[in-house]
């Protein structure tokens, strides 16, 4: 029983912050388990009409991320409507909006995330989230809701279990990854930053990328 607690298993991952044709040519390719399409305010913001037209594209084993910071219930069912499979809500949305959001989605096919944005550690007095199937965390910034690049001390989250399975994002780089999986042990890694070049997906980084996931040997501290 012990030593299946400790056992580690490869995550899935989500590639971030798809907005065009060749960056779901690259995901097709190379086979994360989710596309995000950032709707909040971003250099890599993208509307309804754009994903509408994109996620037919996608394959059909990727699943189609919405990230939202604080944005209108109604908006995410249109988002929903789009083709939209998994609900991140990226901001400082609370319980009672995530219960409501619920009541309104009524599929079970349709996952809600919800991010905690660590600055240096997890407030002690903090609630559990009810409703939800992801537990994002993610490094907090004073000038943006994500996608910074930017990693935070994963030590705070080693051993630790939480209400719901632990998506990690980041700062995720191919070369972090295997420290990142071994001492969190995520259900998802998420990453945008650091698999872009001049602001856009870059081909041979996301293959390196979703590579090096697939191929972790976490048995092997090498
Ligand atoms: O990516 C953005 O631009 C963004 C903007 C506003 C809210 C959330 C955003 N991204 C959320 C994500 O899921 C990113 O993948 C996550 O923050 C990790 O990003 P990175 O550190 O760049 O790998």
């Amino acid at each position: 029983m012990e030593r299946m607690r400790k056992m580690k298993t490869i995550p899935k991952v989500k590639i971030c912050g798809i907005r065009s044709m060749n960056d779901i040519e690259i995901l097709n390719e190379y086979r994360p388990d989710y596309c995000g399409f950032v709707f909040a305010e971003s250099k890599r913001k993208v509307g309804l009409t754009e994903v509408k037209e994109l996620i037919p594209y996608l394959q059909k084993e990727i699943l189609p991320v919405g990230v939202f910071v604080d944005q209108e219930i109604t908006f995410i069912m249109k988002a929903i409507e789009a083709g939209i499979k998994v609900v991140q809500l990226h901001g400082d949305e609370d319980q009672q909006f995530i219960n409501e959001l619920k009541i309104k989605i009524n599929n079970n096919q349709i996952s809600i995330w919800k991010v905690i944005r660590i600055n240096k550690e997890i407030a002690s007095d903090r609630e559990p989230y009810l409703n939800i199937n992801g537990l994002i965390f993610d490094k907090y910034s004073a000038v943006a809701y994500g996608g910074t690049g930017v990693a935070f001390n994963w030590d705070i989250l080693s051993g630790k279990t939480f209400e719901a399975p632990i998506v990690l994002a980041g700062g995720l780089t191919a070369d972090n990854l295997k420290d990142a999986v071994r001492i969190v042990n995520p259900f998802c890694v998420d990453v945008s930053s650091s698999v872009e070049t001049h602001g856009y997906k870059d081909k041979e980084k996301v293959k390196v990328f979703v590579k090096k996931l697939k191929s972790l040997n976490l048995f092997n501290s090498q």
